[in-house]
């Protein structure tokens, strides 16, 4: 059983098994139909993508299943008598070369994070390239193919690898990125995506689509315009490509889908030959494969800068970008002649929330102060972790320097309110320290020292308090009482 825990979604009886499954290959079956250029065809295509996430997530235990599944959905769409048309040997060949395949990526798969990596990426279009090899070289020694001309057989062949590769690299990484996505996160995994890269927006996404909507509409053209198939097939790459590269693997695999769906609906219309067919076959294969290896680097490249700029426990800028922010905010403040005020904030009573409830408690309890700490605040302020229970606020731009007692008690009291966490309660307070800029220190280091030293003093003073650093009174400096009794 699965080492994440992905059980809990997963039919245990048998019969609900079976009954899960029919249902996903009946869908998947439909769903193909929709946009079939050959009859049958790639219903089969989707159904390979299909049987290798069964090995793949649900593990050997669920194949027979799947092999029942694919054998009823297949005389379901048959005319004819019962059972006469059943092809044993077709769905055999599914579940073992890609329920197979599924096994063989299962253990990796189970190490994975929620996101896709550029190796996983590389490792499972390498795995599917074998496996539709395999599987279409089998159905040659399978009747009623085993009896083609040899010319033929290398167009069966062809249209057999080009359908499986299309189908693998289609269906498969959807499955599994939505299967991410749905069990990864309700089961409490940690989330590695909470801050947003600078390039996500919708205006971005809206140019991908249109985009791709504009390239796939070239389908539509007379082919005296379009010259080729093959043409046209490396001009619908470009959004496919420009979509991963910038928005990851998501984004990628709905242009892809978007480009196919296109493509598909465009060769249904003008009734391709079977040439053509083959030709969006590869069109198809090379969008998916394109999706999933330039998204993968993309995320890749996204994953590094979280993990440099944020706490990935809270979301939160880290340290390192705290200081970048601190700094940017300085140089603004300079220029601006605006004020600006730095916020030291370490909690109170932590300690026996990690004592009394476990540190995965803890964890959940610095996740909710997190999202407490930005509702307080606005948009443009930065908020982070510096470790531990120990976090920092930048307020730029303040019109009057009595907006940092506002925000401080605000902080305070949202704060001091109980704690849900998992059905227990939990109660902490905070001590804050402020120092503002340029009336307690003009740079980072010394902005950064007079808010440490306030927070302290919020702590000496009996805690769940704020403390100015101005306002902090300063012990008279060394010497000075000795002067005044010698005089
Ligand atoms: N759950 C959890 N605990 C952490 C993490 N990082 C540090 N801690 C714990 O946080 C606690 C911080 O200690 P203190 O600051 O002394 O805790 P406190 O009870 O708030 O004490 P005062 O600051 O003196 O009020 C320590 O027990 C650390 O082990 C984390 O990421 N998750």
């Amino acid at each position: 059983m699965s080492q994440d825990g992905s059980h809990r979604l997963l039919p245990r009886s048998p019969l609900t098994k079976a009954a899960a499954l029919f249902l996903c290959y009946w869908l998947a079956w439909k769903a193909a139909a929709v946009f079939e250029v050959q009859p049958h065809v790639s219903a089969l295509y989707l159904s390979a993508g299909l049987s290798t996430a069964v090995g793949m997530i649900g593990g050997w235990r669920y194949l027979p299943a799947a092999f029942l599944a694919i054998c009823v959905v297949r005389q379901l769409d048959m005319p004819g008598p019962l059972l006469d048309d059943i092809d044993w040997g077709g769905a055999l060949r599914q579940v073992l070369v890609y329920g197979g395949t599924g096994l063989l990526l299962r253990r990796r798969w189970l190490a994975m994070p929620a996101r896709l990596t550029l190796a996983d990426a590389l490792h499972f279009v390498l795995l599917a390239f074998a496996a539709t090899s395999v599987s279409a070289a089998a159905t040659l020694f399978i009747p009623p193919f085993d009896r083609l001309p040899a010319s033929e057989l290398g167009a069966v062949f062809l249209s057999f690898w080009g359908g499986d590769f299309a189908g693998l690299l289609l269906g498969l990484p959807a499955i599994v990125l939505g299967w991410n996505r749905l069990h990864r996160r309700t089961a409490g995994g940690r989330r590695d995506d909470t801050p947003t890269a600078p390039l996500h927006g919708i205006r971005s996404s809206a140019g991908l689509i249109g985009l791709a909507l504009g390239v796939s509409l070239l389908s539509l053209l007379p082919p005296q315009l379009t010259q080729s198939e093959a043409k046209l097939g490396i001009l619908v790459l470009f959004p496919v490509l420009l979509a991963g590269l910038m928005r990851g693997v998501l984004m990628g695999y709905l242009v892809a889908t978007l480009v196919c769906a296109i493509q598909i609906l465009a060769g249904r219309l003008l009734g391709l030959p079977v040439d053509g067919v083959l030709d969006l076959q590869l069109v198809l294969a090379m969008s998916a494969a394109t999706a999933l290896l330039a998204g993968a680097a993309h995320d890749d490249k996204h994953f590094e800068w979280q993990h440099a700029n944020f706490d990935l426990l809270t979301g939160l800028a880290n340290r390192h970008r705290f200081q970048d922010q601190l700094e940017h905010e300085l140089q603004r403040a300079a220029r601006s002649g605006q004020p600006m005020a730095l916020m030291y904030i370490d909690l109170d009573g932590f300690k026996a929330v990690n004592d009394r409830l476990g540190h995965h408690a803890g964890d959940m309890l610095l996740q909710q102060v997190a999202g407490r700490l930005r509702a307080c605040v606005r948009e443009t302020d930065t908020v982070a972790r510096l470790g531990g229970d120990e976090f920092a606020i930048i307020l730029p731009d303040l019109k009057e320097l009595s907006i940092t007692d506002r925000i401080g008690h605000t902080l305070l009291e949202r704060l001091q309110q109980p704690f849900d966490i998992d059905g227990d309660t939990a109660h902490i307070s905070a001590s804050i320290g402020v120092a503002v800029w340029p009336r307690d220190g003009r740079t980072p280091t010394e902005l950064i020292h007079h808010a440490d030293r306030a927070m302290y003093e919020a702590k000496r003073l009996g805690r769940n308090r704020l403390a100015h650093h101005a306002r902090i009174a300063t012990p008279p400096p060394a010497g000075a009482a000795t002067q005044a009794a010698g005089a």
